[in-house]
């Protein structure tokens, strides 16, 4: 097939095609963008090959045959393996497959002896993602539609009749799952706007969710609220989950609390339950203060315009110093009660239990002020704090309701998949039969696993509910493509500026979809110049020979994170491929032997060190010895003085600190015996190859070659970085 036919049917359809037959479907996001990036580098007429052949040599190491470019450019370059591709002189150009071909790599020592080929700049193959949202509401008219899209009336009518929906007129209300569909057909976002109208609006409880630097308490604090232990159980001390729980106050008021992961890894969360959340609650240990994480927190209420509740913790400690913390919060621009300000801020002790009723009542107190108040009846619009897959019970998404009732047998499209609400669990895992504002629920019949911070809409029947996700999915697919497209062009730009990068692939598995996108990202902050962090293909649940294939076919490691230990003949198949299962419940243990792995793939930077000193104590000359001219020698007497002095190496001569001469050594003897080295401590003499002119106190330096591996850094906060 040559690249002109696979251009016509379409390149994404035909290589999907391609992965399917070679079960490598998962792929196909991160090789498309290199299949463009080909089709534009070459002349689309000279190219020949069938997408199986072309998709298995994108996944197997880039053949060559497939980059063969037509006269009169005879070569052709491949960014990402750094290789020349020459066709036979011999052969015709055109459209015939050439018989055989030979390939030449890049010499990097030597200039080139023709022009050498410069690979065009790679290229956006598609448009950027459009930022554009624009909101919606039942009832909307396909005018009103093209006024806030910016389409014209003509092309969202054609786009509603390819759906499947029809109007009689343009001011003929549509449902608003079908302006949705619409919209997001004409590539634009929308935000869903719901009328309150006859509806009983009631007070609800806040939703509140506890922020903080790592190891400050978030987790004992909630702990001491709800008089559980959540902290002991979790596998190495730390939260890693985003869990939701209500908490009943003595007062009879209740509040719903996020336990957000403080880990600087979890930063995604974190930011999602920022959105979905009323007020934050900043932990700050008494006596560690404000730390990176602690401000991190702050933006993150910041940016969702989130009032923000402080609680000191650990003032039960001897180095507990509050009034240090309220500066400190004082001075990165928090107007605290105490100073005048609006924030309150209370002194507790998660471990002594101390203060809680005084946070208990500053919530509230928060809560009262922002007249927190939903809609009770009526569709329900919620947002997914988390999702998992359950073995037996499919898909679950722990939901938060933010207006309505959400109900069992309710059709519900959450994000971009759908499902009939079978069962809703209450977070202690009773079951029950509704959900209302701000109750924390577990919901099970979705037909596929959402993300965590979807968004939950109740639809009216089956039909509708599948047309919606069917769209959704394409947008969420072509906008992901887009991004795909962008960010590998800046890798491509990236890997020309430092030829020596090395790509190291990953397939990342993890138990729910939150972890794995936090684990996705820890693992990209990995990236550096040396070593190009290839996040290839990301799931929930255990490791599968479909991921020992895929990473196989692509040569990338296998991480799990807090996934089964897969069954032995999946371990097999995983060693006999020589692929690499790195296997973890703790995400700094994972960091680290990431980055373990990294420096030892990193090819490392070649510098010149000393090895080894010596003075110079005496002077000898020996007459007419030299073997080339009958001449003088001069013969330095040293004592070495550090590491040790080696015959074969480079050596310079200092004098008062300054280098006066750089060359090799030709002559070491120590006790008239010719040596090859000689150790701290011991005297020996030494010539060096066209250099006489010594002086006592002259230091004679050995030099050696070492390649310095860059470093894996780990700081206290969690954060981690590799230093080249
Ligand atoms: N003395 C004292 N120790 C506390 C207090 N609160 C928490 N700690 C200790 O501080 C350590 C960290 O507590 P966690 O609750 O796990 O902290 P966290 O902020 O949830 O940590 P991550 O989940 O890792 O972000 C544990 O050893 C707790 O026992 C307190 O009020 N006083």
């Amino acid at each position: 097939m040559a690249w002109r036919e696979l251009g016509k049917r379409g390149v994404q359809a035909s290589i999907a095609r391609a992965l399917s037959s070679t079960s490598q479907h998962h792929a196909v996001g991160s090789i498309c963008p290199s299949i463009h990036e080909g089709a534009e580098k070459l002349n689309p007429d000279s190219v020949r090959c069938s997408p199986e052949t072309f998709v298995s040599s994108m996944l197997g190491g880039f053949g060559y045959s497939e980059y063969w470019a037509k006269e009169p450019q005879r070569r052709c370059y491949h960014a990402s393996t750094g290789w020349f591709y020459r066709r036979r002189t011999d052969e015709p150009a055109g459209l015939k497959t050439p018989k055989k071909e030979k390939f030449v790599k890049r010499d990097k020592t030597q200039a080139p002896v023709e022009a050498p080929y410069v690979p065009p700049k790679p290229q956006r193959t598609t448009k950027p993602v459009p930022d554009k949202t624009i909101e919606i509401f039942e009832g909307m008219t396909i005018v009103e539609l093209a006024k806030r899209t910016g389409e014209s009336i003509s092309s969202l009518q054609s786009i509603l009749v390819n759906v499947g929906e029809k109007v009689d007129s343009e001011f003929d209300p549509l449902s608003i799952d079908v302006a949705e569909l619409v919209a997001m057909e004409a590539g634009i976002n929308v935000r869903r706007l719901h009328s309150s109208e006859g509806s009983e609006i009631l007070p609800r409880p806040p939703v509140v969710t506890v922020m903080g630097h790592v190891d400050h308490g978030k987790t004992s604090l909630l702990d001491a609220l709800r008089q559980t232990s959540v902290a002991a159980r979790e596998a190495g001390g730390i939260t890693q989950h985003l869990g939701a729980f209500v908490v009943s106050m003595q007062s009879g008021a209740s509040i719903t609390f996020l336990d957000t992961p403080g880990h600087a890894a979890f930063s995604a969360m974190r930011a999602r339950g920022a959105a979905v959340t009323d007020i934050v609650v900043l932990v700050v240990a008494a006596d560690d203060g404000v730390m990176p994480q602690t401000l991190e927190a702050m933006s993150h209420a910041k940016a969702a315009k989130v009032p923000i509740v402080v609680a000191i913790n650990k003032c039960d400690k001897p180095a507990a110093n509050a009034e240090r913390v309220k500066l400190q919060l004082a001075s990165e621009g928090l107007l605290l009660e105490d100073m005048g300000g609006d924030i309150q801020v209370v002194e507790v002790s998660a471990l002594k239990k101390t203060g809680l009723d005084n946070l208990e009542e500053c919530l509230l107190l928060q809560a009262e002020m922002m007249d927190l108040k939903s809609r009770i009846d009526g569709p329900a619009q919620a947002y997914v704090v988390e999702a998992r897959l359950d073995r037996g019970r499919g898909p679950l998404a722990t939901a938060i309701v933010k207006a309505g009732t959400l109900e069992c047998g309710q059709h519900v499209v959450v994000g971009s998949e759908w499902g009939r609400i079978r069962a809703i669990r209450d977070m202690v895992g009773k079951l029950t039969e509704h959900a209302r504002p701000a109750m924390p629920v577990e919901i099970e019949g979705l037909k596929g696993l959402p993300m965590a911070g979807d968004d939950i809409i109740v639809v009216e029947s089956e039909d509708r509910a599948r047309m919606l996700s069917a769209g959704r999915k394409r947008k969420f697919e072509k906008d992901r493509l887009n991004k795909i497209s962008e960010g590998r062009t800046e890798v491509l730009e990236l890997s020309e500026e430092v030829p020596e990068r090395v790509e190291m692939p990953m397939i990342v598995k993890a138990d729910v979809q939150g972890t794995v996108q936090a684990v996705t990202d820890a693992l990209k902050s990995l990236n550096s110049p040396q070593v190009f962090v290839n996040v290839v293909h990301v799931g929930v649940g255990p490791i599968s020979q479909s991921d020992v294939d895929l990473a196989q076919a692509c040569g990338a490691c296998i991480v799990g994170f807090n996934v089964k230990t897969p069954p032995s003949c999946i371990s097999v198949a995983a060693t006999r491929a020589s692929i690499k299962i790195l296997l973890h419940r703790v995400i700094y243990h994972l960091l680290e032997d990431i980055g373990n792995l990294i420096v030892d793939k990193a090819p490392g930077t070649s510098e010149t060190q000393v090895a080894g000193e010596a003075e110079v104590l005496n002077i000898f000359e020996l007459k007419g010895r030299s073997k080339a001219k009958g001449a003088d020698v001069k013969i330095a007497g040293c004592r070495v003085i550090d590491g040790c002095v080696t015959k074969s190496s480079t050596v310079r001569l200092l004098r008062s600190g300054e280098i006066v001469f750089e060359g090799c050594c030709s002559s070491l003897k120590r006790e008239k015996q010719d040596v090859e080295t000689v150790k701290k401590g011991s005297e020996c003499g030494l010539v060096i190859r066209d250099w006489e002119d010594f002086q006592i106190g002259d230091i004679v330096q050995c030099m050696e070659q070492v390649i310095r591996k860059p470093k894996f850094i780990s700081s206290e906060s969690g954060a981690v970085r590799i230093e080249c």
